[in-house]
């Protein structure tokens, strides 16, 4: 069953992701030596990981990252979910984090200490868009980690086919944190929240999981 917060302002759900992630990442470091975290990409998350690459307490070093999921776009492409991570943590301490491009992930992926993932107003979270073909490969117990998904219709905003982890392997991450902000994608949430399949909203398979610690936060 998930968690729902709600936060007065969107600098506050920033302060508060960063900081929940920069806690996994030394918490994990501190037990085994490593952290490892799976972003998501879009224009929502890069306040969190402008905060978060802030932080000097995080052993960076020993820090792994991937995305969530990513846009086949060409070299150099503004919409590139990895550039837009490795803009977001320059200049800071979070740049000395090893930041693993998610098509080099394919074959195989180390378990997340946290992943952040987004949604989009069409319900979609990493790249399991609703009618995508691969959808249900995607949401299936036996889904690789890592598959390729084609948006049907394909965004205007990210025309792309693009890489997405599969919802098993995003939930056997030891927390999830789901960063929402606006009116639009709470009315998407709330709808979400009722009767219906998840091929029409895909959010509702995260929103019915029995993850134990699986967080949306909101703010207006
Ligand atoms: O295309 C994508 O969309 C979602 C939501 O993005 P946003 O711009 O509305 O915040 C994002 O979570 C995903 O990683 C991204 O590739």
């Amino acid at each position: 069953m998930s968690d729902f917060r709600e936060f007065a302002s969107r600098d506050a759900l920033y302060e508060e992701a960063a900081s929940r992630i920069a806690s996994a990442l030394t918490a994990a470091v501190s037990e085994h030596g490593k952290g490892h975290a799976a972003l998501a990409g879009g224009s929502t998350p890069k306040p969190i990981y402008e905060r978060m690459g802030r932080d000097g307490t995080v052993p960076w070093d020993k820090v792994v990252l991937t995305l969530t999921d990513e846009r086949m776009a060409p070299p150099g492409d503004p919409a590139s979910n990895e550039a837009m991570i490795r803009k977001a943590l320059e200049g800071g301490p979070g740049e000395n984090a090893t930041l693993v491009p998610l098509f080099e992930e394919t074959d195989g992926l180390p378990d997340q200490d946290i992943i952040l993932l987004g949604m989009g107003t069409d319900g979609h979270f990493a790249s399991l868009f609703p009618g995508a073909k691969e959808l249900a490969e995607g949401l299936a117990d036996k889904a690789p980690p890592v598959l390729k998904v084609v948006p049907d219709p394909l965004p205007a905003h990210a025309p792309f086919p693009r890489l997405s982890l599969s919802l098993p392997a995003i939930l056997s991450a030891g927390e999830i944190i789901i960063a929402i902000t606006g009116e639009e994608k709470r009315s998407v949430l709330d709808r979400a929240r009722e009767d219906g399949p998840v091929e029409e909203l895909p959010v509702r398979a995260l929103l019915r999981s029995d993850h134990p610690n699986i967080t949306f936060f909101w703010a207006p």
